[in-house]
């Protein structure tokens, strides 16, 4: 037996022409074919030790599956990928056809890949205008270089590298300028008294943006500060949003641990990712907005935005920068009273004459790499798992991606080993609920009338799904903002490209827990991006109050 000798190229080639073609029946995968040509001394180049056939029939084959087409595929377009006959994720736009997860080394673009990702402007605009991102520093041209021509004419100013950039700046300062013009037009009108009032409105802008902060949007919070403290939005056709503290439910370690009861009433998010990717910082600033008494938008906009983030009292989750801080299930509830403007409101009352809106924000363990042993790493993820499968009441999954890097395997890992799970659930149902059905039948009496009238059996209920999956890009504040743009057409490509389905067809959202970054329009009226805007979509997801409206008993 002579051994089979292919250049290395060549053969990574078919394999990856084989994977191409979708129709199992057409395409042996390569090794077959390749095992069918014999490989005779007088086959082998001298030089290039590639395979010459004599056969011009195998040539034939064996070129057009390098080529990337089947060997019995007439048609040159790879057959699409094969969906699963269940919806693994919930999607409401075409599927990805380019290629599967499956085989795919999912790999780190390379700086050069990455700066050669083009920035898409329209994601620039909307990155500066929610004030994620670092902005890129203001590039003033020495007056030697300005002055300094090129060749062409043009200053070395003009032909520097960064010069998106240097447009972008532009740019955002114009935007800048017109939200100053909208915002501050006071500035720079005359007082009465033929003193500027410039001074005059500053000094009372700034009285009254001290202590301006953000906080989660209605129900959770108020757009209004009251008089004695309480939070309330008065905006709100007639009604009134009274803010509990958050309230720590519990938290479970392990399989055989009891989770908090489940309710139709509340909207349950799990905050998913890797490990020290900032869930529970993220968490944190859901739960209490960014609260730095001493933080002004206008401090902001100036540029200088504090490191930390000062949260009021009250329960909180751990974070660290040590990875593998959160080692439980942890479930915080935040519930505000809904009370109509003619009810006086007592707060130990049971019963609110509106009810009660509740959202409950679950910190999850961080998968992939944490200090921590392995035997509690398997046991954290298999929890992850159940919980995420089982949980009826899960309304939406936040999956964070640090923004420096954005997807890397272990977040596909982590997505295919829930896919896989919820096939196995559904096959196993399957079964269990068809033996259960035969069962019922051979034991029941009436067994011949049923068969008789089958209408009145009703097939087991239909699977749930996974709730939609929303990827959020987190530490944004460290990254520039052109980068960032750059980060989303990646992450985006991504998705299409090594996941049979997406996840879903929500937008990727940009956000930063530190204080000052994600809110610079805080002083408009609907907040945009970063937290702000995470804050408004989960609360959107919270059910109405049923007893709104009337008094109960
Ligand atoms: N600059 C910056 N740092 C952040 C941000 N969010 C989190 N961090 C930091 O990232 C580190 C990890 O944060 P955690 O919230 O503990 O991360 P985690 O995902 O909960 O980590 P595990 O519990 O270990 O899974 C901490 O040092 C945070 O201060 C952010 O938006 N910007
Ligand atoms: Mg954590």
């Amino acid at each position: 037996m002579i051994p089979r000798l292919l250049t290395a190229s060549t053969s990574s080639r078919v394999a990856a022409a084989s994977k191409r073609c979708r129709n199992a029946t057409h395409l042996p995968p390569s090794h077959q074919l390749l095992s069918t040509i014999s490989v005779r001394p007088g086959n082998i180049d001298p030089i290039f030790g590639v395979l010459f056939l004599s056969q011009s029939r195998r040539r034939n084959r064996l070129r057009s599956s390098i080529d990337g087409n089947c060997c019995q595929c007439s048609n040159s377009k790879p057959q699409p990928v094969p969906y699963p006959t269940q919806r693994i994720f919930n999607v409401s736009r075409p599927l990805s056809t380019s290629s599967t997860r499956e085989g795919e080394e999912v790999t780190e673009s390379n700086r050069a890949a990455f700066r050669a990702t083009p920035v898409i402007p329209s994601i620039l605009a909307y990155i500066a205008k929610i004030g994620v991102g670092m902005r890129p520093k203001k590039s003033r041209p020495s007056r030697r270089r300005s002055t300094i021509k090129g060749k062409s004419g043009k200053s070395h100013a003009d032909t520097f590298d960064e010069m998106e950039e240097k447009h972008y700046f532009e740019n955002s300062e114009t935007q800048y300028r017109l939200q100053r013009r909208t915002t501050d037009r006071p500035l720079i009108s005359k007082g009465a008294n033929g003193q500027s009032a410039k001074k005059s409105v500053a000094t009372k802008l700034e009285s009254e943006n001290k202590g301006a902060y953000w906080l989660p949007p209605p129900p959770f919070s108020s757009s209004v500060r009251g008089e004695n403290g309480a939070h309330h939005d008065n905006s709100l056709k007639g009604q009134r949003f009274i803010r509990r503290p958050v309230k720590f439910l519990g938290k479970a370690g392990s399989l055989s641990h009891e989770l908090p009861r489940e309710s139709i009433g509340l909207a349950e998010i799990a905050i998913a990712g890797r490990s020290n990717v900032g869930k529970s910082t993220l968490l944190n600033a859901l739960l209490y907005g960014n609260t730095d008494e001493n933080l002004s938008p206008r401090q902001y906009q100036r540029g200088g935005t504090p490191d930390r983030t000062k949260l009021p009292k009250g329960v909180k989750a751990e974070a660290s920068s040590k990875p593998g801080q959160t080692k439980e299930l942890s479930f915080y509830q935040l519930t505000a009273d809904v009370v109509t403007d003619n009810d006086s409101y007592d707060e130990t009352e049971k019963n609110i004459s509106g009810g009660k809106m509740s959202l409950l924000l679950v910190d999850l363990p961080g998968y992939g790499f944490a200090f921590a042993k392995e035997e509690r790493t398997i046991e954290w993820k298999n929890l992850m798992h159940h919980y995420l499968l089982e949980r009826r009441s899960l309304k939406r999954i936040l999956l964070l991606l640090d923004a420096r890097h954005g997807f890397k395997k272990t977040d596909f890992d982590f997505l295919g080993d829930l896919q896989d799970g919820l096939m196995a659930k559904t096959e196993d149902k399957k079964v269990w609920s068809s033996v259960c059905m035969i069962m019922w039948l051979l034991s029941n009496p009436l067994f011949t009338e049923l068969t008789c009238s089958s209408t009145t059996f009703s097939p087991p209920k239909a699977k749930r799904e996974l709730p939609p999956i929303q990827i959020v890009l987190t530490k944004c504040d460290l990254v520039q903002q052109t980068d960032l743009a750059r980060r989303v057409v990646i992450v985006k490509k991504q998705l299409s490209d090594f996941l049979i389905r997406e996840p879903s067809a929500l937008p990727v959202m940009l956000v930063s827990a530190r204080a000052g970054v994600g809110f610079n329009n805080l002083r408009k009226e609907t907040p945009m991006g970063g937290v702000l805007e995470l804050q408004r979509e989960l609360a959107s997801l919270v059910p109405k109050p049923r007893c709104h409206g009337r008094k109960t008993t």
